[in-house]
């Protein structure tokens, strides 16, 4: 299927035609490997008409319209003017005491680890983590993934519905394509069909279980619980008045769990991890200044202040190179070229055409990024315009990541509070680790590190 494998096949086409501006990628379809594609395609420049999200987003949308999802303009702009002061600084500070104690209870289980010097497959903890983290902030419910270490039947069919968009995604009937598929009378379609059934049926479920959580927290301590689904009960539409119901709310948890708790931020740590086991002079580096920065942690435990860990440049640096190197949302994000066409790189495309520039090819760009399959934080301390501009890992325009701060309050939180109490390698120091694909870009084995206390508890 290419459908598993676009972002490589994509990547092909462009190194079979060095020099190359566009591929056609389907017989409506083109991708783009240019900066000025980028700023035409998802820029949002004066007297520019911004293309609208195309047809391949409705095979992931849930019981309703999500700000993910949508491909409305106007009511994409209402929700993100809803939801904004939800990922705002100050709300970021709220969801702190949630990362912090997920981050506690998965050191707990680094802690077993480091005292067998068992090699394990760190990228698995880091899912259950991300699922766990996920679970407290959009959902209010606690997997306890973390606790049981086993994933839970959640994120399975979280996996599988994430299967069912992207079938979904290449038939042609647009917001059909979800009901046409599922009539497909084949055993694994229907298996598919049926966890993405179960999926919504569990979203439902936790959410109603969260407002009946909500109104007994409420009424012992008066307070409610400070997550960002709370944001999101809370967000109202400052000219209408208008706030969400039930079955939008539905909506955004599950295109949050589905996009965001499911696998991006647990592939970035995972690279970053990955990297800096590969260069340990990178990892050297880090550690002294998290000694210098933090003497007293080395045996805490305790999760660094976000505070405080933000102002390392170079965990920011390695997390903007790693999603460089490897965007979880590694393709093509599609969007119509406008009714009256387009001219984009000099090429006029007609209307109706989804256009879109991969994260995963124009991050390689070797005229915007030299020695462009090399991992070099550094390269991020002087940026130029255009380093900026390919940099697709977060997306870019008004559609680009809303929870972009959230996802980095996580991860650098927690690839500061590693290093700070372990001392880690990887088992097999020579293995290369590749990507394979299913929506997300994920590593394509598994690879184990081995964990050291660095202070050893007596
Ligand atoms: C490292 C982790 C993350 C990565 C790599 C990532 C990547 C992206 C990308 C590439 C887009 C643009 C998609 C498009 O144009 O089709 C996007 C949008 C979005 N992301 Fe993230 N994301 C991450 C974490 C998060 C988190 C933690 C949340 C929520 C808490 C989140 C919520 C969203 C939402 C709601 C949108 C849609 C925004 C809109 O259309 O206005 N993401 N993300």
């Amino acid at each position: 299927l290419k459908e598993q494998r676009r972002t490589k096949w994509v990547n092909t086409q462009f190194d079979q035609n060095p020099g190359a501006v566009a591929v056609r990628t389907g017989p409506k379809a083109v991708s783009f490997n240019h900066p000025d594609a980028v700023k035409a395609i998802y820029g949002h420049g004066k007297g520019q008409e911004e293309f609208g999200k195309s047809s391949w987003y409705d095979a992931f949308s849930t019981t309703g319209e999500s700000l993910f999802f949508t491909r409305s303009k106007k009511r994409h702009a209402m929700k993100r003017r809803m939801v904004a002061h939800g990922f705002s600084a100050q709300s970021l500070q709220l969801f702190e005491p949630y990362v912090d104690l997920t981050i506690e209870k998965f050191m707990k289980r680094m802690d077993e680890f480091a005292r067998t010097g068992e090699p394990f497959d760190i990228y698995f903890w880091f899912e259950l983590f991300t699922m766990d983290l996920m679970g407290e902030l959009a959902l209010g419910n606690n997997f306890g993934l973390l606790e049981v270490g086993t994933p839970a039947r959640y994120s399975k069919l979280v996996e599988l519905s994430q299967r069912f968009g992207n079938l979904s995604g290449i038939l042609p009937f647009g917001k059909y394509s979800k009901k046409v598929l599922s009539w497909v009378p084949l055993p694994y379609v229907q298996h598919l069909w049926k966890a993405r059934v179960e999926y919504l049926e569990y979203a439902r479920h936790a959410l109603e279980q969260r407002f009946r959580n909500d109104r007994a927290q409420a009424e012992q301590t008066g307070k409610q619980r400070q997550d960002i689904m709370q944001r999101f009960i809370e967000a109202v539409d400052p000219d209408t008045g208008r706030r969400m119901d039930f079955d939008e709310l539905r909506a955004e948890t599950s295109s949050l769990m589905q996009v965001a708790g499911a696998s991006t931020g647990s592939v970035t740590m995972n690279w970053m991890i990955y990297y800096l086991c590969k260069n340990p002079e990178i990892k050297t580096r880090l550690i002294n200044e998290l000694d210098t920065e933090f003497p007293q942690q080395k045996d805490s435990g305790k999760p660094l202040p976000y505070t405080q860990v933000n102002t390392i440049r170079l965990i920011e640096h390695a997390e903007i190179e790693c999603l460089r190197l490897h965007p979880p949302i590694g393709y093509a994000m599609p969007r119509d070229t406008p009714p009256s066409g387009a001219v984009i790189c000099n090429y006029f495309l007609p209307g109706g055409v989804a256009v879109g520039v991969p994260a995963a090819t124009i991050g390689r760009n070797a005229a915007v990024y030299p020695d462009p399959n090399s991992f070099q934080p550094d390269r991020w301390t002087y940026v130029t315009t255009e380093m900026k501009t390919c940099f697709l890992g977060l997306g870019f325009g008004s559609r680009q990541c809303i929870g972009r701060n959230v996802a980095n309050q996580f991860v650098v939180k927690m690839i500061a509070s590693l290093p700070v109490r372990y001392e880690g390698e990887m088992e097999e120091p020579g293995l290369v680790l590749g990507t394979k694909e299913f929506t997300i870009l994920k590593p394509d084995r598994e690879y184990r590190v081995v964990l050291k206390r660095r202070v050893e508890k007596p």
